[in-house]
C-alpha cells in the first residue's frame, strides 16, 4: 500500500451498512416502528390474518375479499405433503434436529420440481406459495413422529394458523391460541436484511434458485443469535428453572460472558418493535394455560437484565414461552419462524431478481507476505 492510498474501512458483519433499497418492510430503530409495505405491524397483528400479510409481502398491497378468497383457496389446496417428501422425513433419525429436517424437507420438494430453475416471476410466486402452504404440514408431522404418532391431513376449512395448530396437536384449537399464534406468524413474516434474508438474497444474486436460497436462509436461522434463539430462550428457563434463581443465574451468565438468549438486536438498541405486540399474546397465553409461575420468571429475567445491561428483550423472548405454553416443543420453536418467515424470505428472493446485481464484498488480505514455492 502506498502513502497515498488510504487502509480501506472494514465493516465487520456489515454492522451500519446499507447495500440495497428494498420496499417489503422497513426497519426503523430511532421510532421503535416496523412498517411492512407501508402498514404498522402492530396494526396488521390487531386486524387481519397471516395470509393477508402474506398476500400483501408478496403482492405489495392488502387483498380485497375476492382477493384473498381466491388466494385461501389455492393456499388451502397446496398443503397436503407428497408422499416423497414424507418418506424422507421417516428416513431421518430423531437425533437430527428439526431444523435440519426442515431444511432437508424444502431441499427435496425442490429437487422434484421441474420448475424449479424457471425462476420467471409467477413461477415463483407459485413456489413460494407451495413452501408457505406446506411448511406448516413438515414442521407439524415432524414434531409428531417424535412423539410417534401419525401424520394428520391438513384441513381445508381452517385457516393457516387453526389448521397448522390442528395438524401438531390433533384436536381443534380454541379461538384464542389460534389468535396468539396468528400473530406471532405475522410479527415473524419479514425484517428487511436480516441475516437469513440477506443469505436468501446473496444465493438468488448468483441467479440460483428459490429452492437453494429458501434452504441457504433456513442454514442461516437456525444459529442462536439469529432465530435458533426462540429455542434457546426456552433451553434458558428450563434451566433457571423458577423467577428465584433468575438474578443468580443471569449474574453468573454474564460473569462467564455468555450471550442471553432472546435479548439485544443488532438494530434496535432501544427494544425491539415487534416485543410488545408479542408480550401481549404471550400474556395471554400464559393467563390462558394458567401459568403464572412463567410470567413471574420472564418478567424477573427482564428486569434483571434491564438493570444489569439496559439490553432489551427481542421478538425470541415473548415467543419462546408463548409456544412452550401451547405444546410445541422446544426444538420445534425456530421451525415455526422458519414458517413464517419463508413469505419474507421469498418476498426478497424477488425483489433481488428483479433488480439484480451479484452481490460480492471486498476484503483486506491480512495473511502472509506474498512468498514462493521453493524450487525441488
Ligand atoms: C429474531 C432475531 O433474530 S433477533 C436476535 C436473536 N438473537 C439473540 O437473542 C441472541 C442474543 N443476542 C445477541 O447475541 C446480540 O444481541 C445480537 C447478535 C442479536 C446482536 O449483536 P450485535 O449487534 O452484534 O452486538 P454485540 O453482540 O456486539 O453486542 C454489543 C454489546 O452488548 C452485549 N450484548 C448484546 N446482546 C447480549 C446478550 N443477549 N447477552 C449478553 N450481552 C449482550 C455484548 O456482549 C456486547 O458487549 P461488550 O461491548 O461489552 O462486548
Ligand atoms: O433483523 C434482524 O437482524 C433479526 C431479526 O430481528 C429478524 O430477523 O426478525
Amino acid at each position: 500500500m502506498t502513502e497515498q492510498q488510504t487502509e480501506p474501512e472494514i465493516h465487520k458483519g456489515l454492522a451500519g451498512v446499507y447495500v440495497d433499497t428494498t420496499a417489503i418492510s422497513k426497519v426503523n430503530p430511532e421510532t421503535n416502528s416496523l412498517l411492512y409495505r407501508g402498514y404498522p405491524v402492530q396494526e396488521l397483528a390487531a386486524s387481519v390474518t397471516f395470509e393477508e400479510v402474506a398476500y400483501l409481502l408478496w403482492n405489495g398491497d392488502l387483498p380485497d375479499e375476492r382477493q384473498l378468497a381466491a388466494f385461501e383457496q389455492r393456499e388451502r389446496s397446496l398443503r397436503g405433503l407428497d408422499h416423497t417428501v414424507k418418506r424422507v422425513i421417516d428416513e431421518l433419525p430423531l437425533t437430527a434436529h428439526p431444523m435440519d429436517v426442515v431444511r432437508t424437507a424444502v431441499s427435496v420438494i425442490g429437487a422434484r420440481d421441474p420448475k424449479a430453475r424457471e425462476s420467471s416471476p409467477d413461477v415463483n410466486l407459485d413456489i413460494a406459495m407451495r413452501l408457505f402452504a406446506q411448511l406448516p404440514s413438515i414442521v407439524a408431522y415432524d414434531q409428531r413422529r417424535r412423539h410417534e404418532l401419525d401424520m394428520i391431513e391438513p384441513r381445508d376449512d381452517l385457516g393457516y394458523s387453526a389448521n397448522f395448530l390442528f395438524m401438531t396437536f390433533g384436536e381443534l384449537p380454541e379461538l384464542p391460541v389460534v389468535n396468539a399464534f396468528d400473530v406471532s406468524m405475522i410479527l415473524y413474516a419479514e425484517h428487511s436484511f436480516n441475516a437469513s434474508t440477506f443469505t436468501a438474497r446473496v444465493i438468488t444474486s448468483t441467479l440460483s434458485d428459490i429452492y437453494s436460497a429458501v434452504v441457504g436462509a433456513i442454514g442461516a436461522l437456525k444459529g442462536p443469535l439469529h432465530g435458533g434463539a426462540n429455542e434457546a430462550v426456552m433451553h434458558a428457563f428450563d434451566e433457571i428453572g423458577s423467577a428465584d434463581r433468575a438474578e443468580a443465574w443471569l449474574d453468573d451468565a454474564l460473569a462467564a460472558k455468555r450471550k442471553v438468549m432472546g435479548f439485544g438486536h443488532r438494530v434496535y438498541k432501544h427494544g425491539d418493535s415487534r416485543v410488545p405486540t408479542m408480550r401481549d399474546a404471550m400474556e395471554r397465553m400464559l393467563e390462558y394455560y394458567d401459568r403464572p409461575d412463567l410470567y413471574e420468571l420472564y418478567v424477573t429475567l427482564e428486569r434483571a437484565m434491564d438493570e444489569r445491561k439496559g439490553i432489551k428483550p427481542n421478538l425470541d423472548y415473548p415467543a419462546g414461552p408463548a409456544y412452550h405454553v401451547m405444546g410445541f416443543d422446544t426444538e420445534t420453536f425456530t421451525p415455526l419462524f422458519v414458517a413464517s418467515r419463508v413469505v419474507g424470505w421469498t418476498a426478497h428472493i424477488m425483489e433481488q431478481l428483479d433488480g439484480n446485481s451479484l452481490i460480492r464484498p471486498l476484503s483486506v488480505y491480512d495473511g502472509s507476505d506474498e512468498r514462493h514455492v521453493p524450487v525441488r
